[in-house]
Parts: C-alpha cells; structure tokens; sequence
C-alpha cells in the first residue's frame, strides 16, 4: 500500500499545490486522482516517485518511508507513464520498451526477448517493433508507453494523464486495453486525469482534488455518483449522474419475457398465441437473432414481411451489460421494450421501459440499505 500522510507541497515561489492531503491508496487496483486543471494531481503523483519531495509529511510505500530509499531504487519499482508517451525518438520501438531492462544489466537478448512479448500484451503487432516513435501513430505511442513502463515488471504504475493526447474512439481503446492488463498483472496504479467519465471507467477508488491541493472526496466510483461530498463533487461530476450510475447496476437480475418473441416462419396459431403478452412481437430470424417488432395484427401468417418491421434498437446482454445499457436499449427502441440477447446475439426475452424502471428502484433502495447498514455498524 502507498500511504499519502498529511503531505503538502510548497513551490518556492510560495504556490501551495498540494495542501495537507492523506490518501490511502490500495493494492492491485486502479486509483485515480481527478480534479481541474492546476488542482495539484501531477504533483501528488511525482511525489510518490520522488520527482517532487513533499514540503510537510510523508509517503509510505508498504509501511516504509519512501526516502528511506535510494531514489533509483524506488523508481525501478515504479513504471511511469506520462502525455504523449515521452519516448526515445533516435530509439526503436523494441529499444524503447527495452531500456529500463537494458539499464538493469538483462543482456540485449533478453530485454529485447521480453519487449516483444510486452508488445503483444499491449495489443501492438510485432511488426512494429523495428519503427521509430515518429512512425507510429498517437494510440501507438502511448501502447508504446505503457509496454515501457511495465517492461521490468514493477509493482506500481503511475499514469499521467497517459491517453489526453489521442482521440475518443483511440482513447476508449487504450482504456480497455488498460483494464484488460490489469485484469491479468494486478498492478498498483495511480492514474492522473482531469476527465471524470475516465476517472469513473477506470478507478477501484477516486480522489477527487480541488483547486489549492485539497482532498474533497475520495471513494469508489459508484459512491461518487450516488453520494457526492458537496456541491464542488456534484459539479465536477457533471450532468446525468443518475443515469450514469446506472452502469454501476447489472442486468442480470431483470425479470424477461420469452412469450413476445416469434420467428420469422411462425403460424397463425401460434402468433395468435403469443399475441395477449404485449403490444408488440419481436420477430426473429430461424436462428434467434432479432430483426424488428411488430403489433401482432400486422403479422398475417406465412407472410412476415422484415422490411416492414420496426427497429429493435440497442439490445443487451443480461449479465455483462449494465442496467444502464438495457435502459438504453428500452429509450431507442421504438417500443419502449429492451430486447435481452445472449453472447451470440441471439433473443434471450425482452423487457419493457416499466420493469427496468422498478429494477432501478429496487437497486436504489438495496445501495440505501446497504449504506445504512454500514453506518449503522
Ligand atoms: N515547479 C513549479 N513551481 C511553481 N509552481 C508550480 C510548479 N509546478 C506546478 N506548480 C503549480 O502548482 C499547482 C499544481 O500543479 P500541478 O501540475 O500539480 O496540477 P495538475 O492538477 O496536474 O494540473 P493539470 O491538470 O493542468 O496538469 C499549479 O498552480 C501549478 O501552477
């Protein structure tokens, strides 16, 4: 664990970045430090390397005092990732994710041996490795960046703001590309950024820092959003806080109907029989997957005509999308009705814009109860 004890940064012109902050921060999990611009996120992070030394108080790493230790020691055990990856231009990709290696004393063999295989753990094709920085694109560099980082397998990451340079559709994929790799390395991380919807998708825990250094809330993401500290949290956290909780909520537990749904080739008999469930039937190819809804009285038998259908929308999958994604699925479908399917995109039931909205009710009321028993113990 890093412990992040009452410290304070003053910069000698007298800017006080970091003002009394104490953070615990865990083990083997995504910690991110979000705040505006000035608010003393890049500060914090380069006091736990040493790049910065706090004014007041002290940072403990596993109980220890950070400088109790040769500062290149402690920063061998800490990959640092910054914007625009800051890599060796006059080096390879292959020599750039090397060096931390090669400056260990691995012989060349080995830090390139061990950079390759990095490289596909970050999603970059080996092809690559014998290019250049500037010949790589912004996502690229970044991916470049991280395998660097993590190329003498230290124990904790720290991130500045390591995916503000790229775009959003780059971004999102570095971010999962992230979690997919702490899924399967455990790493301590602290990740620097000043967007809030990053700092949700990512952290295990979020400190939300305010201008002047100051600590104003520091908690797992779906505690941020369902109880903010103070209005200064509540601003920064933005419009459709309600909604993006949501994600935080699975979809598993919905209550689904099967009886909506007919293939494309069912009877009369049997359209008749489906009919009372619900104003609408969701016709499905023969093997399942949906095509549109219709009213029933629409569909005459042996003639479902799917261009005449209506749009299906988004659907879901119970059990890994979010209640928030079914939701979604309910407002753009024409309907009103979320259609569930399974891993193969095949109908699993559909759920209508009532019943999602009584399983939000029901997870508001489990999170209250849940937050009373705490307080309670
Ligand atoms: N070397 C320095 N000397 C004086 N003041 C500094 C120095 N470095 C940073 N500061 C000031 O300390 C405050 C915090 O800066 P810091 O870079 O830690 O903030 P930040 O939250 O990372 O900001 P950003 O999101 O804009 O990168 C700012 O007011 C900044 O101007």
């Amino acid at each position: 664990m890093i412990r992040i004890d009452a410290v304070t940064k003053r910069y000698p012109d007298g800017t006080v970045a970091v003002d009394r902050l104490s953070l615990e921060i865990p083990d083997r999990a995504i910690t991110v430090l979000v705040g505006p611009s000035g608010c003393g996120k890049t500060t914090t992070l380069r006091m736990i390397n040493r790049m910065v030394e706090p004014s007041e108080g002290s940072i403990l790493l596993d109980g220890r005092d950070i400088r109790q230790q040769p500062v290149n020691t402690l920063r061998r055990s800490m990959g640092y990732v910054i914007q625009n990856a800051g890599l060796f231009q006059h080096r390879t990709i292959l020599d750039n994710i090397a060096t931390v290696p090669r400056l260990l004393g691995w012989s060349k063999q080995k830090a390139r041996a061990r950079a390759a295989e990095l490289m596909e753990r970050v999603g970059l094709d080996t092809v690559l490795a014998k290019r250049y920085p500037y010949q790589l694109s912004g996502g690229q560099q970044q991916r470049v960046g991280v395998a660097r980082a993590l190329a003498a397998d230290p124990p904790v990451l720290l991130m500045d703001e390591p995916f503000s340079a790229v775009d959003p559709v780059v971004r999102k994929g570095l971010q999962d590309e992230l979690l997919r790799i702490q899924d399967e390395l455990g790493k301590t991380i602290v990740f620097v950024t000043h967007d809030i919807d990053e700092a949700i998708k990512l952290g295990t825990k979020v400190a939300v820092l305010r201008t002047g250094g100051r600590l104003a809330q520091f908690a797992p993401p779906a505690e941020l959003l369902s109880a903010p500290a103070d209005s200064f949290v509540e601003d920064f956290l933005g419009a459709d806080r309600g909604i993006r909780r949501l994600s935080f909520f699975p979809s598993a537990e919905l209550e689904l109907q099967t009886a909506p749904i007919v293939a494309v080739d069912a009877d009369a008999a049997r359209l008749a029989s489906r009919a009372p469930a619900a104003p609408f039937l969701l016709v499905t190819d023969l093997d399942g997957r949906p095509l549109g809804w219709s009213e029933p009285d629409r569909l005459t038998a042996g003639a479902i005509d799917p261009g005449r259908l209506l749009d299906f929308g988004r659907p879901f999958v119970p059990g890994t999308d979010s209640l928030r994604t079914a939701l979604d699925g309910a407002v753009l479908s024409p309907t009103g009705w979320a259609v569930a399917v399974d891993g193969e995109g095949r109908a699993v039931g559909v759920v209508s814009q009532q019943v999602i909205g009584e399983a939000i009710r029901a997870a508001h009321s489990r999170v209250a109860e849940q937050a009373d028993a705490e307080a309670g113990r």
